[in-house]
């Protein structure tokens, strides 16, 4: 029988994330299926933004000098054209949005600021500031300039700036092949009849999506049989994946042969045991170049410790240059005591900026429900005995595709 031999949380993720390699090799894919894939080479600017000087309004284009004077309208210039046209001090263009500046002007007004406005001429007002609603060729961004650095992961907005760059195609890392597995001869697949005394595969799917969700495809190859035999057979399978997560039989049990097994085919373990709850008996190591994460069979506890620990190192293996959860303060709803001595995950509900603790922590690992009454998650240190209401702690969204029932936090006016 294996005994555990806890380590910190910390220095769980310290060991993972160092020993984690990057996955080797990239391919060029279209920016159509490029949403949170990871750039294997920088992006620099081929094209100044904007690319000429252009008006931010519909209005008269003329120049500084010019203001609080009545004008000639020399010409009128629409977007799209390349206006070949000058005109002298007392003259001015009459110009639509995003419409090319020529270089004999400095300065725009929109129309409704004007008055006496006619087909011909125009007042300016005094008033107006010298490079007013003139968007200069390059401010934003010039030829050269660097866009993204390597690693970087391309997000919705980041494809609109990849096609303003008339970029279609962009160089890519490759993802990481990742196993999902299950264990236990209790388990059902959800497509099968469960009787009373057998449950339906939750951790596998569960996993795969929360995966998804970052980005990472995962394959489901199977659930592995309580025998040791069986276990290394199946294990020895799937030496070809970067990434191998199976949930369930690797802590005391009489049925928990994962560990073994594991060994049997050339682990090398990293941890097994982390002073988290949950997230107790997980482990971690590598078996060739192989990454093996052993979590937890408990649902809540896979998808929390799953969400903690395997994303990071997965962001590694995948070769992105920020791995790690981003945070944010929130309040703590009301006084909490919690069992120190552990790191003790605690999830709950974020609104409006103040984290309420799901359940008021009352939760078993073996529950899914409260995980989706849930949407952000903390943590606390080991010497953590107690939280108080009104305290500023920090927040990692969990379920961030969580939409709020009512408009109520956001102020508009
Ligand atoms: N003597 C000890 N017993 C336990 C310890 C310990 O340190 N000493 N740790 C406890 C903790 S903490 C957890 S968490 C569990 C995890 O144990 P395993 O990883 O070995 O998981 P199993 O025993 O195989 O299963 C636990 C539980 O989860 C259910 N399960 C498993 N796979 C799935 C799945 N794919 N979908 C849905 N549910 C699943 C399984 O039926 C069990 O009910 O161990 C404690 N015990
Ligand atoms: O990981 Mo266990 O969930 O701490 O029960």
């Amino acid at each position: 029988m294996t005994t555990l031999d806890v380590i910190s949380l910390q220095k769980a993720c310290e060991t993972a994330i160092e020993y984690a390699q990057k996955k080797s090799g990239s391919e060029i894919i279209s920016i159509t299926n490029a949403l949170g894939r990871i750039l294997a080479k920088e992006i620099i600017a081929k094209k100044n933004l904007p690319s000429f000087d252009n008006s931010a309004m519909d209005g008269f284009a003329f120049r500084a000098i010019d203001a609080g004077k009545r004008l000639q309208v020399v010409k009128t210039i629409f977007a799209g054209e390349v206006p070949h046209a000058s005109c002298k001090e007392g003259e001015c263009y009459r110009i639509m949005t995003g419409a090319q500046i020529p270089s004999d002007v400095d300065t725009v007004v929109p129309i409704e600021d004007c008055s006496d406005v006619t087909d011909d001429a125009v007042t300016i007002p005094a008033n107006i500031k010298a490079g007013s609603n003139f968007r200069k060729k390059g401010e934003e961004l010039a030829v050269g300039n660097n866009i993204f650095e390597t690693g970087h992961i391309l997000r919705a907005s980041d494809i609109a700036l990849l096609s303003a760059q008339g970029i279609m195609a962009v160089e890519v890392l490759m993802q990481p092949r990742i196993a999902v597995v299950s264990t236990g001869d209790e388990i059902k697949e959800p497509w099968e009849e469960a009787n009373e005394d057998e449950i339906y595969n939750a951790n596998a799917f569960g996993i795969s999506a929360l995966l998804k969700s970052f980005g990472f495809i995962s394959t489901y190859v199977g659930s592995i049989p309580d025998n040791l035999e069986a276990s290394i057979n199946f294990i020895s399978t799937l030496k070809s994946y970067d990434v191998v997560i199976t949930t369930g039989g690797i802590s005391m049990g009489d049925a928990d042969f994962l560990y073994d097994a594991f060994i049997a085919n050339g682990l090398k373990p990293l941890f097994h045991g982390i002073n988290l709850k949950p997230g107790r008996p997980t482990m971690m190591g590598t078996m060739g170049n192989t990454f093996v994460m052993g979590m937890p069979g408990n649902p809540l506890t896979t998808m929390l410790t799953v969400h903690a620990i395997s994303l990071p190192v997965l962001f590694k293996i995948a070769g992105a240059n920020n791995i790690y959860h981003t945070f944010s303060y929130a309040e703590f709803s009301h006084d909490l005591l919690l069992k120190p001595g552990r790191t003790n995950i605690v999830i709950g509900k974020l609104e409006n900026g103040i984290f309420i603790p799901t359940r008021n922590n009352k939760i078993g690992s073996g529950m899914l429900t409260p995980l989706s009454e849930s949407n952000a998650v903390a943590y606390f240190g080991e010497d953590v005995s107690k939280v108080e209401g009104e305290d500023l702690i920090k927040v990692i969204l969990f379920n961030d595709r969580t939409r709020a029932k009512e408009n109520r936090s956001i102020n508009y006016h």
